[in-house]
């Protein structure tokens, strides 16, 4: 079985204090309050509204860089390919475009985001195991530097299409290595139960037959066990001595792989798990990969966008019934839907520093949707917060904007990027808000 993401519910709440140095962008200033670097949320909700996305460039670059840092330090050659999954935003992207970091994109819209910011064709992999013809033509033309195949059905479509273009398409075999991540059932991939790769056994077969099809070059493996893995390294140890075992039959049999591909799922404390760092991911692959010698990619996405974001909401009201206290906020479920999806936890904390130091009590975190499920947070300890007091979810630049819907005719929820001390909307609610607005009936039949 797998555990849930969230620790169990006996587990106390980090206090304020705790959540807040655990995440270098953010800092309670005595008369500001909460900062994302050094912008006053209260600012950004000022100009901007509620709810809003806040992110911040410094902690993007930052985790970033120490990812590099850590797969250098190990002496790998390794290329990061951001998961664009994770956080989409053009602004985002950019910022780690200029890192010099890759993509890993699944749809035509993540491949056009990331050249669109600036990412070269020749660092994007494409990955997803139901890539549309019209998603593979583009990646084509474009030249991408690796499909990453899941199956001979896909293999097989992506040959003819290839030779009927006159085109060779690089590609990886993403193979299914069944191994427990020990993460949430629903965002396990390396089971054999799971849709995802190919099984290992079927993997040298397969290996050599795209080595022959027309329109196909085999560049190397690639594998993607879940993600948030906080449970130690032990199943990327397992995933990756299968990969290199099988990488190592495919040489001896004269098969060209040039490289793997290790996908992601590094996790991050959301609560107080333990924190899984990214030097413990570069010796699992230096232990297990290394030994071939061969060049690696990864694709993080959450480690880097989670903790460089935060949702930014206001209280609509503080309602009391007899059994609980609830803080319903202008932010709901169709914002962040992580707690209802996966019973995620998220730090709440309130933005002014008066607030933070009041007594605290429980308190249920609720949107307003009209579903039970719409809540953030179950007897979570919080102070008296009045309407209009902000709030900030944690550890929301990951998955949480991307996820979003418009459930309830509610708008899109506007992004902001903060970089020191200058701010921009990136995003913005207005033209959502336009778009609902605008909308008219047809004319009936009888006009
Ligand atoms: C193929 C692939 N690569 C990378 C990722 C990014 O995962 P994470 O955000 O956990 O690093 C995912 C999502 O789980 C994925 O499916
Ligand atoms: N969306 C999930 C993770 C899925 C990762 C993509 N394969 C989350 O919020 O945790």
């Amino acid at each position: 079985m797998a555990s849930p993401l969230p620790l169990s519910a006996e587990t106390p709440d980090p206090g304020f204090a705790e959540l807040i140095a655990a995440r270098p962008a953010l800092s309670l200033h005595a008369q500001d309050g909460l900062l994302v670097e050094e912008v006053p949320l209260a600012r950004i909700a000022e100009v901007v509204g509620t709810p809003t996305w806040v992110y911040s460039a410094g902690t993007l670059r930052r985790r970033a860089r120490a990812l590099k840092r850590a797969l250098a330090e190990a002496g790998l050659r390794a290329s990061i390919h951001y998961a664009v999954k994770a956080n989409s935003n053009l602004a985002v992207l950019h910022v780690l475009a200029a890192e010099g970091l890759g993509a890993d994109v699944v749809s035509e819209g993540e491949l056009r985001a990331a050249r669109a910011a600036g990412i070269p064709a020749s660092a994007i992999v494409f990955s997803g195991v139901g890539k549309t013809e019209r998603e593979l033509r583009l990646a084509l033309a474009e030249d991408i530097a690796q499909i990453n195949l899941e199956s001979v059905e896909e293999a097989e479509m992506l040959s003819a299409l290839a030779a009927s273009l006159g085109r060779t398409a690089r590609v990886a075999l993403r193979v299914n290595p069944d191994v427990d991540a020990r993460t949430h059932a629903k965002i396990t991939t390396g089971r054999s139960e799971n849709k995802f790769g190919i099984g290992i056994d079927q993997a040298p077969a397969l290996y050599a037959r795209l080595a022959i099809m027309p329109g196909l070059a085999p560049v190397g493996l690639a594998t993607h066990i879940g993600s948030q893995i906080t449970s130690g390294m032990a199943a990327y140890r397992a995933a990756y001595a299968r990969l290199a075992e099988l990488a190592q039959e495919l040489l001896a049999r004269g098969l060209p792989v040039l490289h793997i591909d290790c996908g992601g799922g590094l996790g991050i404390p959301y609560r107080d798990e333990p924190a899984p760092l990214p030097e413990a991911l570069a010796g699992a692959i230096k232990s297990t990969i290394g030994p071939l010698g061969l060049p690696v990619m990864l694709e993080p996405g959450r480690w880097i966008a989670g903790p460089a974001g935060v949702l930014l909401a206001s209280v609509v009201l503080q309602k009391q019934t007899p059994s609980r206290r609830f803080l319903v906020l202008d932010a709901a479920m169709n914002d962040l839907i992580r707690p209802a999806m996966y019973e995620a936890w998220h730090g709440i904390l309130p933005v002014s520093a008066a607030a933070a130091a009041s007594p605290l009590s429980p308190a249920d975190v609720v949107g307003p949707v009209c579903e039970t499920g719409d809540t953030f947070t179950r007897g979570r300890a919080l102070p008296s917060l009045h309407p209009g007091a902000l709030v900030a979810l944690l550890d929301a630049g990951g998955y949480g904007a991307v996820m979003s819907s418009t459930y309830n005719m509610r708008p899109l929820a506007a992004e902001v990027m903060v970089d020191g001390a200058r701010f921009a909307v990136v995003r913005d609610r207005q033209s959502q808000e336009a778009l609902l607005a605008g909308q008219r009936l047809p004319p009936w039949e009888s006009d």
